[in-house]
């Protein structure tokens, strides 16, 4: 038989005027078991988008939000475990854990472009009803921040009223950073990490210290004998540089819905948002770079 005529006779079995039909073994009776819904806690996801005011785009600036925050709660889970496998010099694991996160943030920044299709006519229609609440407040992204490095004390002021919230982040900042543990790993690897940076007082955020950059500037120059921390290396700088374009797809549609007018939460805005610009995660290596091959 042609080809042609067996495929066209499958057809005919799976399409019936013009709809699939349900194979024989398709569950549908849900009554007594788990299905779909009740696994991924549907009733309970699905009804927390309350709008405040009755304008047409609110439910896009929730739901860019809330898409947003689940995908912040996935990469702090996955640096938790990333830290977690540096603990135990298990490097393999770790870059698994360091691809997902970076992954998770190309596609928050891909993102982006849904919300740029709110206009600053339409969002000016319900920004009134926004109060001070801004995404300075979220605190995932904050924790997302301190467990990479930056960290500020001064920022669990703002999660007075959220003991929840404060709570973990007081833990995340009282805890070695990611960037932390790689250099921990690296002095049990046999690296010349200072003694000085495994002591470090934690709490505070990363600032460069060259004393560091002899450390990885060796990794660079052979990369064939230390080809594990070389790629974690790599991969840290992959992390970084997609939150920092993350961090400046925020700051274009901001400066596209609202120009240069002050946040809700009481910054300056777009100038704020442009000084994070400078926060660097991982400064030697970026140091690092400007010697090699000199
Ligand atoms: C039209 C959309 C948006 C505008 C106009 C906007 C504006 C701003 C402004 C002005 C700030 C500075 C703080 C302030 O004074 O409020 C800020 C901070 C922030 N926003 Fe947004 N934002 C928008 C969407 C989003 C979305 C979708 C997210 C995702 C969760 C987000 C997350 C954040 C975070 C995490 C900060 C703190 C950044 C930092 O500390 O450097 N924003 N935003
Ligand atoms: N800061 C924004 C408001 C805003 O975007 C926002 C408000 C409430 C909850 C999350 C927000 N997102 C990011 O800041 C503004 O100044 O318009």
């Amino acid at each position: 038989m042609a080809i042609e005529e067996n495929r066209a006779i499958e057809k005919s079995r799976a399409i019936e005027d013009g709809v699939r039909t349900v194979e024989e073994g398709v569950r549908t009776d849900f009554r007594a078991e788990m299905d779909y819904g009740g696994y991924l806690a549907l009733d309970t996801l699905l009804s927390a988008q309350r709008p405040i005011s009755d304008h047409h785009d609110e439910p896009l600036f929730i739901i860019q939000h809330q898409t947003t925050e689940l995908w912040l709660k996935l990469s702090l889970h996955e640096l938790r475990a990333v830290r977690a496998h540096l603990d135990a010099d298990d490097v393999p694991r770790a870059r698994k854990g360091l691809a997902r996160v970076k992954h998770v943030f190309r596609t928050l920044t891909e993102q982006w472009s849904v919300l740029a299709t709110l206009t600053p006519s339409e969002y000016a229609e319900f920004r009134g009803v926004l109060g001070h609440s801004s995404g300075f407040q979220s605190f995932q992204y904050r924790a997302v921040e301190f467990i990479l490095g930056n960290k500020d004390e001064r920022l669990l002021q703002v999660f007075r009223g959220r003991p929840v919230a404060q709570e973990l982040l007081a833990e995340l900042l009282d805890s070695p950073t990611v960037y932390d543990a790689f250099l921990r790993h690296l002095a049990r690897a046999g690296h010349a990490v200072p003694q000085h940076v495994l002591d470090r007082d934690v709490r505070r955020a990363w600032v460069e210290d060259p004393a560091l950059v002899p450390v990885h500037r060796a990794i660079y120059e052979d990369t064939a004998a230390h080809w594990p921390q070389y790629a974690t290396c790599e991969d840290l700088v992959d992390l970084e540089d997609a939150v920092q374009l993350w961090r400046f797809r925020h700051l274009r549609t901001v400066q596209r819905t609202i120009g240069f007018a002050t946040g809700t939460g009481g910054s300056s805005g777009v100038d704020f948002l442009k000084r994070a610009l400078d926060l660097t995660f991982f400064p030697e290596l970026y140091t690092v770079r400007s010697g090699i091959g000199a």
